[in-house]
């Protein structure tokens, strides 16, 4: 029989230590919620009274503002002037646009490394003036670039160091004024930059046509300028992770029990930088909205050169008049983002999902007036058509922009903003060439009515995340509550459990096979999970270590949040798993396979040697099979190579799957004795079992599972009571017997 570490006393204290969590959490949701700005109501204060009652400046929305704009210089140059460089350094349109594509690339990438600087420390202000400084430097630099390779090298670095603004901008922003003021201040700082990207063009159309200067000309100026606008960026400060949110709502825990509010650095969260980037990307919202980001890029990459081209060749437009024409395309862009920023902040106050449908629909709107522009056999309503689309690209980026970090912890934000570069890229990508390939087939006014295929597309994605907006919300806050409150108990000397799982979710592509499980061990003890096939006790498994993800809930060792760790990170913790099957490498020997489980941890040879010694004691067998490969060995004799890594490593938790399946009674006898001295060892065991007599002679404590929900959890005796659970997989080993 295992041991039952722990005191009836202890274990009433954990559990009522985790009811607490959850009354917490279900007691500051409406708080929480409105401290992240959704109060369910339409009224906001304005944006200039919240800026006096907390004492903020305008200053980081200007800075940063400038900031963007003088990123768009060097682009919007490119757009304009197209025509101009292709005639007079004798390159193709395609092989410009085909530039243009790897500096988007090099945009998209960018964002990553950025993030990953800024991920331990607050330091993402300086990093964006740093690389204002050098945006700056290549827009000077392209005046002298003399050949296609220079060109696609210019590019290159301009969209590497582009690639703060991706990253750091709207987390910046986000991190420096309260939730109630977040779509303003965000909509505010993106026309600015729409204003810098609708003066880029307008500059280029005068330093073109009116100035009579060269486009390499253009670009000096340009340069000049965008120096001297970086520089009124040089007062900017980073005003630290979470400031107006995730920190806040870390205190009301505190407030909540009327202690005195603990300071917790976000640096208490030890994700590493691709298990940030995947926990990103696991949001079902932000999934939605980074396709939404695609489309965006199809609309902003190569729309822009196809449009600059369709004004030169259609309508035989010069670089002045069409630097007019996209001053106003983008300038529109900036009347509409002033007119929605109240308008903004009052739909993400009442609802976030009502920001994303309303998304949806100007991306709809968007794509309709350009082919309509593309179609229109006039000036004035042609450009009346392409006004109306470029108000509405205008508003998409806020938009999709305030959802996306709205539900993501503070210190993923800048890698959430890289991850929507990335994804502006590829679909950038994706539409030039898509857009290449309609332009060889039916002209230039083919790609502008094209669009609308991606776009419609696009709509109806983006307006569906509106569903899911709320719930990711609400788990944003769960997962910052509970892992407030995890803190304060361990603080407060209060007992956790070893490992618990809370309200598990997990599925398989569209398939869920876990709902809402929860799931404790103490140290030391060995506990039984059992239930028919596919009741999903395996996945719940794999969910502690490590090797699936939960789509919602939480997994914590010993007190600390390990959900969305990597699983050999996991193993370095002390939690090592035998799944169910063969777990050996067969094409390797004995000696092989036991090796590389010390290797897995790094030892020295000395103690694998060890190690090894130690599991030829345990089982003789073993060592009569040394040099033979693991794919000959009998099935008793994989299970004991298997249960021989638990011997190697000596892990804290220690997750076997189905170890009985298919073996003689007297050799599954054996293994178990193994399973019990380990565990008296203290290690402590989960044993996923078919054979409830086994399992129930083992442990103590059992738990039940039933397509996917925790059907049981107490003593096995008590399980051994529920004929209506427990008749399911009598009835399943009869029909197996038979
Ligand atoms: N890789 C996978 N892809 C898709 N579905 C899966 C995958 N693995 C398991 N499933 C499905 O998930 C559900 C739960 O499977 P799981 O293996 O966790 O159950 P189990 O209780 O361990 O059963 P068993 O004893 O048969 O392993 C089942 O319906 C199964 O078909």
């Amino acid at each position: 029989m295992s041991r039952r570490v722990h005191t009836g006393d202890q274990s009433a204290s954990e559990e009522a230590a985790l009811t607490v969590v959850e009354q917490t959490s279900a007691a500051l949701r409406e708080k929480a919620r409105a401290t992240l700005g959704v109060t369910g109501d339409e009224n906001t204060e304005s944006f200039r009274a919240l800026v006096r009652k907390h004492d903020l400046r305008y200053y980081p929305v200007v800075a940063l503002g400038l900031l963007f704009a003088t990123g768009a210089f060097q682009s919007y140059a490119f757009t304009v002037l197209t025509p101009e460089i292709s005639r007079t350094m004798g390159i193709s349109i395609a092989a410009i646009v085909g530039a243009r594509a790897l500096f988007q690339m090099a945009i998209a990438v960018a964002p990553l490394p950025i993030a990953r600087l800024s991920q331990f420390r607050a330091r993402r202000a300086m990093l964006c003036i740093v690389t204002g400084i050098v945006w700056s430097a290549i827009t000077l630099t392209t005046g002298f670039v003399t050949s296609l390779v220079a060109l696609i090298l210019i590019l290159c670095l301009d969209g590497l160091t582009t690639g703060s603004v991706g990253a750091l901008h709207a987390p910046l922003i986000v991190d420096s004024y309260p939730p109630a003021a977040r779509v303003r201040a965000l909509t505010a700082y993106t026309a600015i930059g729409a204003f810098g990207q609708a003066l880029a063009p307008l500059l280029v159309g005068i330093l073109a046509s009116v100035a009579g200067l060269s486009w390499r000309g253009v670009f000096l100026a340009l340069g000049i300028a965008s120096l001297l606008m970086t520089l009124c960026a040089i007062r900017l400060r980073d005003p630290g992770y979470g400031k107006w949110d995730t920190e806040q709502l870390r205190a009301s825990v505190h407030q909540e029990h009327g202690e005195a509010t603990d300071s917790l650095s976000s640096e208490d969260v030890a994700l590493g930088f691709w298990e940030i980037c995947r926990r990103v990307l696991l949001i079902p919202t932000n999934r939605r909205v980074y396709a939404g980001f695609a489309v965006y890029g199809v609309l902003t990459v190569p729309l822009g050169t196809f449009i600059s081209v369709f004004l030169d060749e259609r309508w035989n437009l010069g670089p002045g008049q069409r630097g007019l024409f996209f001053s106003m395309f983008f300038g529109i862009g900036v009347v509409a983002l002033a007119a929605y920023g109240s308008r903004g902040e009052k739909q993400f106050r009442a609802s976030p999902a009502r920001v994303l449908r309303a998304a949806g629909l100007l991306l709809a709107g968007t794509v309709v007036f350009i082919a309509l522009g593309g179609l229109m056999p006039a000036l004035a309503p042609m450009v009346i058509c392409f006004g109306i689309a470029g108000a509405c690209i205008g508003l998409l980026q806020p938009m999709l922009g305030i959802s996306l970090l709205s539900i993501v912890p503070s210190h993923m934000r800048p890698h959430a903003q890289a991850l929507a570069g990335i994804f502006v890229a590829i679909g950038g990508t994706a539409g030039a060439v898509l857009l290449a390939g309609v332009q060889d087939q039916f002209g230039i006014g083919g790609t502008m009515v094209a669009i609308a295929i991606p776009g419609v597309l696009g709509a109806f994605i983006i307006s569906s995340a509106g569903r899911l907006i709320e719930d990711d919300l609400d788990r944003m806050i769960d997962e910052v509550v509970e892992d407030e409150e995890i803190h304060r108990i361990k603080r407060s000397g209060g007992h956790l459990p070893m490992l618990s799982c809370r309200g598990v979710d997990f599925s398989y592509g569209p398939l869920q096979v876990l709902f809402d499980a929860n799931f404790t061990i103490e140290d030391g003890e060995m506990v039984a999970l059992l239930g028919v096939n596919g009741a999903g006790k395996s996945t719940l498994l794999k969910v502690i270590s490590g090797i699936g993800l939960p789509t919602a809930g939480s997994v914590r060792y010993r007190g600390q949040e390990i959900t969305y760790l990597d699983a050999e990170r996991r193993m370095k913790l002390g939690i090592t798993q035998i799944p169910g099957g063969r777990a050996v490498f067969g094409p390797m020997t004995v000696v092989e396979n036991l090796r590389s489980y010390g290797y897995t941890m790094a030892r020295d040879r000395g103690s694998v040697d060890r190690g090894i010694q130690t599991c030829f004691e345990a089982f003789p067998r073993l060592y009569e099979r040394r040099n033979s490969l693991a794919s000959t060995l009998s099935g008793g004799e994989q299970q004991m190579l298997g249960l021989s890594k638990a011997l190697m490593l000596r892990p804290r938790l220690l997750l076997i799957d189905e170890l009985s399946l298919g073996l003689a009674p007297v050799v599954v006898g054996r293994l178990l004795d193994m399973v019990r001295r380990i565990n008296a060892d203290g290690t402590a065991v989960v044993l996923v079992e078919q054979s409830v007599n086994i399992a129930l002679n083992l442990v103590d404590h059992a738990y039940f599972m039933e397509k996917g929900e925790m059907r049981f959890d107490g003593r096995a005796d008590e399980l051994l009571a529920r004929d209506d659970l427990l008749r399911a997989v009598f009835l399943q080993g009869a029909g197996a017997a038979q």
